[in-house]
């Protein structure tokens, strides 16, 4: 294996070797967050009867016009069974939702008719045929596709299936994933006071936090010290069961960085040890049997790039889902002038519309070090090279939804 491999290359690879979860199915109405593993058809008409749009009486053809009188022959309520037909000069009197008679050509709505007496009524306004009757099936048809494949059903969806008596789907089925937080200095309980040299570890709330919002279920969270052993059966006991495992810390060449060969041990075949990105170029994907393992950089900074741009991506594309590193793009709004390096640099910036522009500026602090600046981060931007103009269009990820989405 090449020590050191490019982003895209580094991409392509984890795409390739990433297990396939399989599919289960699940009743329509807990589909919410799931992913669509096959187009989802109508089961039935919708509306299922031709039903009023409108408070009003339902006429024939023939008695749509101005002035006409008509015989009220009597009411029907939404829910209850429709008046079969109708007949020339009679009326329906129908509320909004009530099955219309077979033979009615239009709604008129009370509006446009004056009551004459308990049984009559004028027509004062012509309408046109149609006028206020959604046909059965005007919504959709049996067999229609109503979902493809690829979404990830949200409530707009889970209403549409509703509504078409689609009552299960077939959805991929999600990882379960375990966080191990690897290093002897981190501190797992806010709660804890620090004891010098110790830290508050922050990557499991950054993964966790992450991979819960795409629906993906953290069932194990492990703080393991530095020590080989420990860290190697923490590995395994995680990939042995769980669909998805991620290392953070211990990923580089100190004489405590255990995380690659502790993947290793656990039985993995290794694909990637190194990526040409900045930050995160200290990076692990292996795989064994149908679990996928990340050793990610434990600097939170390179550790979430890593995630965002990599990890996510590729768990997003197993899943069925529609995505790439930097599926967007947006304008630079200011110049940017660089160290030259061969890596890809991936830059936390804040993004904004501006005339119906996104402009990036990427003038927050880039450390790997500094975990602040994410606060003000809604995206990363992939710069491949050190000098940029003001202008400039930039792929982005956006890791958070801007104001108002
Ligand atoms: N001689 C070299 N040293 C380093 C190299 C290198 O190529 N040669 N690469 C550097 C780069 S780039 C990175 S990134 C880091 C990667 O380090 P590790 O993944 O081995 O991470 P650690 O050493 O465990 O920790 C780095 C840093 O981050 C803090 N940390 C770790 N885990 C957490 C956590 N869960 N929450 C908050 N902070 C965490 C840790 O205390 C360290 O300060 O290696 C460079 N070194
Ligand atoms: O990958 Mo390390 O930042 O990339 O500091």
């Amino acid at each position: 294996m090449e020590p050191l491999i490019r982003f895209d290359d580094a991409f392509t690879r984890i795409r390739t070797h990433m297990p396939n979860w399989g599919f289960e199915t699940v009743p329509a109405e807990e589909a919410y967050g799931r992913i669509a593993a096959s187009d989802v058809e109508a089961e039935m008409d919708v509306p299922p009867f031709s039903r009023s749009m409108m408070d009003g009486y339902a006429v024939m053809a023939e008695d749509l016009s101005r002035g006409t009188t008509l015989q009220v022959i009597s009411t029907v309520a939404a829910g209850q069974p429709a008046k079969s037909t109708i007949e020339k000069g009679q009326a329906v009197r129908v509320m909004t939702g009530a099955p219309v008679p077979e033979n009615a050509a239009g709604v008129v709505r009370d509006e446009w008719c004056q009551v004459l007496d308990e049984a009559r009524i004028e027509v004062l306004r012509t309408v046109f045929v149609g006028e206020s009757i959604q046909s059965k099936g005007d919504d959709g048809k049996p067999g229609q596709k109503l979902v493809a494949q690829g979404t990830r059903f949200t409530e707009l969806d889970v209403a549409v299936l509703k509504a078409f008596g689609v009552t299960q789907v077939s959805v991929y089925r999600m990882p379960s994933a375990a966080l191990i937080i690897t290093g002897t200095e981190l501190v797992e309980d806010v709660t804890d006071e620090l004891q010098f040299g110790q830290i508050y570890g922050t990557n499991d709330a950054l993964l966790k936090g992450a991979l819960e919002s795409d629906g993906i279920c953290v069932g194990l969270v492990e703080y393991v010290q530095d020590d080989a052993e420990k860290l190697t059966n923490a590995v395994k006991r995680a990939s042995d069961a769980h669909d998805l495992v991620i290392v953070t810390g211990g990923v580089s060449v100190g004489d405590f960085d255990f995380t690659p060969s502790a993947i290793e041990g656990a039985g993995s075949t290794v694909h990637i040890r190194k990526v040409l990105m900045r930050p995160g170029s200290p990076f692990v994907f292996a795989t064994a049997e149908s679990t996928a393992l990340f050793g990610l950089s434990g600097n939170p900074g390179a550790c979430f790039a890593q995630f965002s741009v990599l990890v996510r991506p590729a768990i997003r594309l197993a899943l069925g889902l529609n995505d790439a590193p930097f599926p967007h793009s947006g304008i630079l709004s200011h110049d940017i002038s660089l160290k030259p390096i061969k890596h890809t640099r991936v830059q936390r910036a804040k993004v904004y519309v501006e005339s119906g522009q996104l402009l990036v500026d990427c003038q927050l602090s880039q450390s790997s070090g500094v975990i602040s600046s994410f606060v003000s981060t809604d995206a990363y931007v992939r710069l491949d090279d050190s000098t940029l103009k003001n202008g400039t269009v930039v792929p982005l990820r956006f890791v958070r939804n801007l104001p108002g989405c």
